[in-house]
């Protein structure tokens, strides 16, 4: 679990005349579950991109617990996305010809020389969790409902203490957007992560402790309960 804090921070793009995510002060509570929402071009993704370090930050922190991403490099930040952030994207990232099991456990292959041997039990039981009877059943013969499942199971693999998912059920039909919905707010409890997703599904939405809405990177929140 790691609280997040933001202080003026400030993202400007070459061409744009305002910047493009303006935010002075936002505070969320470790373990607690935060939906950003806003029109398209609001700057949800860059939101996203900031908090997890993928984007540099030029003005202003970003604090999750002692760690100031502003401070880090960017190989820096990589190595702090992948031990401390599970991302959960629109369009799962899944790949081909693996199955869900060596899905879910690629990136910590890749990420270390040597496997830890917990891992395969571990990748096997959130697969479960997440309701995939096969786990060595090939990804692309998968349905799309079970594929974010999958994506779900891989994000949570190296027990991040935050999990972001970006438009997790916007591809989904309603059925299976809602029982993700269900497994993402489930999994964050259960995990003890802190939970931002990025959403336009009210279902979802109205479920989270707080909201976060933006309008031309600006917030312009309903903060209820944001550092409760
Ligand atoms: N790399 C970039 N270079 C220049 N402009 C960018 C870049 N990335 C984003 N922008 C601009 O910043 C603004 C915010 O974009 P962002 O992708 O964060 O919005 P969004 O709310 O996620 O939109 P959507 O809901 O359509 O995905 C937009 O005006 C976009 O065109």
């Amino acid at each position: 679990m790691l609280p997040l804090a933001i202080k003026n921070l400030s993202v400007t793009y070459p061409g744009l005349d305002a910047p493009a995510l303006r935010i002075d002060d936002l505070s969320v509570a470790p373990g607690s579950r935060l939906a950003i929402t806003g029109p398209s071009g609001s700057g949800k993704t860059t939101f996203v991109n900031i908090i997890t370090g993928l984007e540099a930050i030029r003005i202003g922190s970003v604090l999750w617990g002692d760690t100031d991403l502003s401070g880090l490099s960017e190989s820096g930040r990589d190595r702090w996305r992948a031990r401390n952030i599970g991302l959960v994207m629109q369009d799962f990232h899944l790949f081909p010809g693996l199955s869900a099991l060596d899905n879910v456990l690629l990136p910590q292959r890749l990420a270390h020389f040597r496997l830890d041997p917990a891992l395969p039990q571990r990748a096997a039981d959130l697969l479960a969790r997440v309701g995939i009877e096969r786990p060595r059943q090939s990804i692309e013969t998968m349905s799309r409902g079970q594929m974010q499942r999958v994506a779900v199971a891989r994000a949570l693999l190296a027990r991040p203490g935050v999990l972001i998912a970006d438009e997790p059920t916007a591809s989904l039909d309603e059925d299976n957007g809602a029982a993700v919905a269900d497994l993402l707010l489930e999994l964050a409890r259960e995990e003890q992560a802190t939970l931002i997703v990025v959403s336009h599904d009210a279902r979802l939405v109205e479920r989270m402790d707080s909201v976060l809405r933006l309008v031309s990177g600006h917030p312009v929140t309903d903060r209820r309960e944001l550092a409760a």
